[in-house]
């Protein structure tokens, strides 16, 4: 896990709030012994979840694509291994998550629901999947995910783990939990109440309707709507779109992912104390004194 450039020179007392402001990334929302669920879903295989590092920007993709990208048991457990494995890459700036063969993903697997369709599993594959995609969430990286097809139940909550959502005109978001006789466990109601506020999120889970993209843009969901549904264009655009968020080094960029986590998740008080320890690391950095040798205007 590295989560924030931590100088050495540093005071100790510093250094020390840094890492506890580091373990706060990767800490685990809910505190459970793992080794059952892990065990129970290595035995629903199929697909997989790929990572794909090209310069500064990794691809994540949802690959099960005869079952349009549904997630198996062992997705979830491959999905946990991925977001760790971006957790450590110090260089990186952007993520983009997308679905396999031009659709985002269909939720969770049925045949894996179905097999797990016990209060106990239900409960300790919700947490595992809530600990993961809050990794996700808070990873030092501006992430975006490409919605092409459909993306429906936890599909759509996936979306909502990322910074920033881009549709095609022909893409859906779709919170079907409420026909499923569900709401959203893998911390999807909570994340789409954040990104588009109570009222905008309590229609889309009561109703269960279909969000296609211009509406998705309207009430804040989408930030971008791309025009065409060719993939190679699509990724395109979509590096495009990302590349003008993550100018400069990463560890600015990471530095300012990290400020806006904790403005969005910790009280007033605890996050400004972070902001400040934050900025100490980035004060007289290299990047900051070789900005400040140049003649700058801000034109
Ligand atoms: C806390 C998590 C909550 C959840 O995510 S629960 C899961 C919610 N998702 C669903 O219920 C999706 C149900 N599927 C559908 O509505 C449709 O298949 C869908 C995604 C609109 C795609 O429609 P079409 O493009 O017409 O394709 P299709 O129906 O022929 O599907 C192709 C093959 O994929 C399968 N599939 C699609 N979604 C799946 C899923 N989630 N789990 C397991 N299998 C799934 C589908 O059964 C079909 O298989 P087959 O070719 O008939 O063997």
């Amino acid at each position: 896990m590295a989560m924030l450039y931590i100088p050495r020179c540093l005071n100790r007392g510093i250094r020390n709030l840094l890492l506890q402001q580091r373990s706060f990334s990767a800490q685990p929302i809910h505190q459970f012994n793992e080794d059952d669920i892990k065990e129970k879903l290595q035995q629903f295989p199929g697909g997989s979840i790929d990572l794909q590092k090209e310069g500064e920007i990794a691809t994540l993709i949802i690959n099960q694509p005869e079952r349009i990208n549904a997630f198996t048991g062992t997705m979830i457990l491959e999905l946990r291994d991925r977001v760790e494995e971006l957790e450590s890459w110090t260089n990186g700036k952007g993520l983009i998550l997308r679905g396999a063969d031009n659709t985002f993903c269909s939720g969770s697997d049925l045949n894996t629901v179905r097999a797990i369709s016990n209060p106990k599993d239900g409960m300790t594959m919700c947490m595992f999947m809530q600990n993961t995609l809050t990794r996700l969430q808070r990873l030092p990286l501006i992430s975006v995910a490409l919605v092409q097809g459909v993306a429906l139940g936890g599909g759509a909550e996936l979306t909502t783990a990322c910074d920033f959502r881009l549709m095609t005109s022909e893409s859906e978001i779709r919170f079907v939990h409420k026909l499923m006789g569900l709401v959203p466990g893998w911390g999807g109601a909570t994340r789409l109440v954040q990104i588009i506020g109570y009222r905008n999120a309590l229609k889309l889970l009561s109703s269960a309707d279909r969000v296609r993209s211009a509406k998705a843009l309207r009430i804040g969901l989408a930030d971008k709507i791309l025009p065409s549904s060719d993939h190679n264009w699509c990724m395109e655009e979509t590096q495009k779109w990302l590349s003008h968020y993550i100018k400069g080094s990463s560890k600015v960029i990471q530095a300012i992912k990290n400020v806006a986590v904790s403005g969005r998740e910790l009280p007033l008080e605890e996050s400004l104390r972070n902001e400040k320890c934050i900025f100490s690391t980035m004060w007289a950095s290299p990047d900051n004194l070789k900005a400040l040798s140049t003649v700058m205007k801000h034109k």
